[in-house]
């Protein structure tokens, strides 16, 4: 299986916080979901994939490419969107197309008209009229436009109304029925992932906690809740985080096997939600 990014010990540093020796792959073919806390580091690692940031240390490549020789061919097979305004505010849509298409070997006029008629967006007013929604629409109407292989969007769901995001996601979901095409993209709506992704990266405080196929997360990962008196320290090892309550307990497992074996009905295993593993997983992945 072929590999559009690669990153290989990649590092950035900021005062107060880095991403630290960074290995991730994203596979061709497929959507990624990028989720982790406010402040993970999504947007840094972003950055370091569109050439935007530099890294500190460590290799980062598109298509087996590196920016340092390849960046205009690298950049024309990439379609970008993001949550920051990356047009000149006071330019309209009409004038940002025929600045940007020419900037790209594929561009396709009908593509944008066909997205900026589905998109409803107006050709003739100023981007800086537009609203956040509208604004990550025209990012997508553009990122769309030149036959892109891998679109890679930080936050694209953000400040979009539920219907359009929805559209958004069958939206991808029919770009996908190109078997080459390779989606990335962060996201805080982590129901969003149930709806399309096939991977799922998780970053935690600058570290790649896990890149997985959504059906191993699934596999691995469950809730269990039981009576406190069935925890002590042998088996609080099965957890990686173990909440008490008056009426119990409710804890996070990435060892389902274990807790099937030791408490057998005793305990209620459910399936773990994305949202569930980023929580208990908050502060750290340490097994109690
Ligand atoms: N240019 C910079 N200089 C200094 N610190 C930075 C810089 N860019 C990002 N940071 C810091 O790096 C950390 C990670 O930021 P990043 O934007 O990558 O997080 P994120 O996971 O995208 O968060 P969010 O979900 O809130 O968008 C934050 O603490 C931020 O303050």
């Amino acid at each position: 299986m072929e590999n559009v990014v690669e990153l290989k010990n990649v590092t950035k540093k900021f005062k107060g916080f880095s991403v630290e020796n960074i290995n991730l792959d994203v596979k061709q073919g497929f959507v990624t979901g990028f989720i982790g806390a406010n402040g993970a580091g999504k947007s840094t690692t972003i950055k370091m994939m569109m050439n935007l940031l530099r890294p500190d240390a460590g290799e980062v490549k598109l298509f087996g490419l590196d920016y340092r020789t390849h960046e205009k061919e690298i950049k024309e097979r990439i379609g970008f969107v993001y949550d920051g305004n990356v047009f000149f505010e006071g330019l309209n849509l009409k004038d940002i197309k025929r600045i940007v298409g020419p900037a790209y070997k594929r561009w396709d006029n009908q593509v944008f008209d066909h997205y900026i008629d589905q998109f409803e967006l107006p050709l003739n007013k100023a981007i800086k009229t537009f609203s956040k929604g509208m604004q990550m629409k025209a990012s997508l109407a553009l990122a769309l436009s030149h036959h892109a292989e891998l679109i890679i969007m930080d936050e694209p769901t953000a400040g979009l109304d539920p219907i359009f995001r929805r559209e958004l996601l069958a939206l991808l979901q029919e770009l996908m029925v190109d078997e080459n095409r390779t989606i990335f993209f962060s996201t805080h709506i982590t129901t969003d992932l149930d709806r399309i992704a096939d991977y799922i990266t998780f970053i935690q405080s600058g570290k790649i906690i896990f890149n997985r196929s959504v059906h191993d997360v699934a596999e691995n990962y469950a809730l269990v809740k039981g009576g406190t008196d069935l925890l002590d320290r042998d088996t609080e090892k099965f957890f990686i985080q173990v909440h008490r309550a008056p009426t119990g307990f409710e804890a996070l497992t990435d060892n389902i096997k274990d807790v099937q074996n030791t408490f057998g009905d005793a305990v209620v295993i459910e399936k773990a939600s994305l949202e569930d593993i980023m929580y208990y997983m908050k502060g750290g992945v340490h097994h109690v």
